[in-house]
């Protein structure tokens, strides 16, 4: 069966052999197994912490969390009830269909509406639908916000938020690095003032890594990037995700992170795609999507880049 639900979970399954799975809490994608052309056995390509919660008790400490409508603290009025990375990660979302069951892709679309508890912290209206397709060596997920506002005042009930998808890319994080980020501006969140956090850095480096914690905001980033590390690598193509965020806590800040497998940080590198400086504001009625789609590299081309 290409698509499978069991325990709040939904795998799909594609006829090459690449496989996700996708809990309903947080509509996390907690695996995707994928190969390469030169070596088509199906490896994981995500981290998740071995003390990560699974059971819905806390957001998943690895795989690929949803965030909305906040990144990070919350900052925007409307959200000032919300907690860090705001509600999308900590819900359990709803399995509405299968979109796609073909070669070319096994697809799914999972949706969250308002509940009592979200209303207590946030009376926007609003829905979300998040699509994950999966195709022999790319994982594509997709992240649909509606206004659902009937409201024709003036000024227009707009909705603003922020977005992003936290991918904890599985990778050795000492020989990982990022590119094309050179010469863009970005947001250092390790520096310890809130000065130091809200001065634009210009990035120098031609190929970032995640040697020393890293906690970097670029600010209208490429649509498309790749992360390298000797042997393996993934590529990241996005649409409407003008930011980019790089994450990696090293021993520094990993250590006191509770749900952080012991040295995990040495296992992933956060390539977190979103709109996150600012605000995406949508109109009453109207429909924003969110798109990356993560394809593995295959080592030939690694080759021939060198
Ligand atoms: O611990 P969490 O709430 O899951 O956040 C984990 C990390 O997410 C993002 O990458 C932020 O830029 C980091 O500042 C934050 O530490």
């Amino acid at each position: 069966m290409p698509v499978e639900q069991s325990n709040g979970r939904v795998i799909l399954s594609h006829p090459k052999g690449s496989s996700a799975q996708i809990l309903l809490y947080g509509a996390t994608v907690v695996s995707w197994k994928a190969g390469t052309k030169p070596h088509p056995e199906p490896a994981e390509r995500l981290f998740v912490s071995s003390k990560a919660s699974l059971d819905g008790s806390k957001p998943v400490r690895g795989g690929i969390p949803v965030i909305f409508p906040c990144f990070g603290a919350p900052t925007h009025p409307e959200h000032l009830k919300l907690g860090q990375h705001g509600f999308a990660r900590s819900e359990t979302w709803s399995f509405e269909k299968i979109v796609m069951d073909n070669e070319a892709g096994v697809s799914v679309r999972l949706t969250l509406e308002t509940t009592p508890s979200i209303a207590a912290k946030y009376d926007k209206p609003f829905h979300l639908a998040f699509v994950v397709t999966l195709a022999e060596h790319q994982l594509s997920t997709d992240l649909h916000v509606t206004n659902t506002s009937t409201s024709d005042m003036f000024p227009p009930d707009n909705l603003e938020f922020q977005a992003l998808f936290h991918n904890y890319i599985r990778a050795p994080s000492e020989d990982v690095l990022i590119f094309p980020l050179q010469n863009l501006h970005y947001y250092d969140k390790t520096e310890p003032t809130e000065e130091g956090r809200s001065k634009a850095k210009l990035e120098t480096r031609s190929g970032v890594d995640v040697r020393k914690f890293t906690d970097s905001v670029y600010e209208d980033a490429p649509p498309k990037y790749e992360a390298t590390w000797p042997g393996g690598g993934i590529d990241i193509n996005v649409t409407q995700l003008k930011d980019l965020v790089v994450w990696n806590p090293q021993e520094e800040a990993g250590a006191k992170i509770a749900d952080m497998e012991d040295k995990g940080w040495e296992k992933y590198v956060c390539i977190e795609p979103g709109f996150v400086r600012g605000f995406a504001t949508i109109e009453p009625g109207r429909t924003w999507i969110g798109q990356q789609v993560l394809s593995t590299i295959h080592e030939e081309r690694r080759m021939n880049q060198l």
